[in-house]
């Protein structure tokens, strides 16, 4: 029996262009209505997230900056797992490196981040990884930005974390996603998806990639393990 769901955000609930599909955020109403508990997990801040949670109608429960932080609904404490000082020495380096070569980077909201350091991926993910391989960060492509994150520390370190906080087991959580910083999620879930545009790896991961793409291929997965959650 499955119990709740946690949902990556871009790529998932929204399309290549970062818009959110209004079929994922009604399958989720539906599923919150029925007292189901969704999660979103996102590379993105504990600050958007709560807007969304908000808009669309979810507890507050939020796994953010890929797993670096997360929260046990509004009115938790924030937990904040990773360990951005090192993420930024990280990124001077990297800065430093693509200067020589006249590549600037671009920051994505480094005055609302605790636990890693996002950038655009203006600069090839592989090359980043290669400048800082001596490092304790890993390099994270996430189609959307390229974060720096502590190692250790990913969407299913803070999944474990938030399913012993809300009393239940990681084997009862559906987990869905698109792309790499997802894996670890979807496999340590009782069942991981992956949306149809997902990255190879993350098909490879999962128990089931849906027919449809990004939002309707959301909704496609909700639709098949919905019965899983109202099981006697
Ligand atoms: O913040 C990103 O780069 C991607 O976010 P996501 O984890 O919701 O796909
Ligand atoms: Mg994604």
């Amino acid at each position: 029996m499955l119990k709740a769901i946690v949902t990556d955000l871009d790529g998932t609930l929204t399309d290549e262009r970062r818009r959110i599909s209004t079929a994922a955020i009604e399958a989720i109403r539906d599923l919150v209505d029925a007292g189901v508990p969704v999660v979103i997990a996102s590379g993105n801040t504990v600050c958007s997230l709560d807007i969304l949670c908000k808009m669309i109608g979810t507890d507050g429960t939020v796994i953010c900056e890929n797993g670096g932080v997360y929260r046990f609904r509004f009115d938790g404490q924030i937990q904040i797992t990773g360990r951005q000082p090192i993420c930024w020495d990280a990124y001077h380096r990297i800065e430093e490196h693509f200067a020589a070569k006249g590549e600037r980077l671009t920051l994505y909201s480094p005055e609302n981040r605790f636990a890693d350091v996002a950038f655009a991926r203006s600069v090839d993910p592989a090359e980043t990884a290669e400048v800082i391989a001596d490092m304790p960060v890993r390099v994270i492509d996430t189609g959307f930005a390229i974060h720096l994150q502590y190692e250790g520390v990913s969407k299913g370190t803070a999944l474990s974390d938030l399913a012993a906080l809300m009393g239940i087991s990681t084997d009862e959580m559906l987990a869905v996603g698109d792309s790499g910083n997802d894996t670890e999620m979807i496999r340590r879930a009782g069942i991981g998806a992956a949306v149809g545009n997902a990255t190879e790896e993350m098909r490879d991961a999962a128990d089931y990639v849906s027919k449809n793409k990004y939002g309707n291929g959301f909704v496609e997965i909700i639709q098949k393990y919905r019965p899983y959650f109202f099981e006697r």
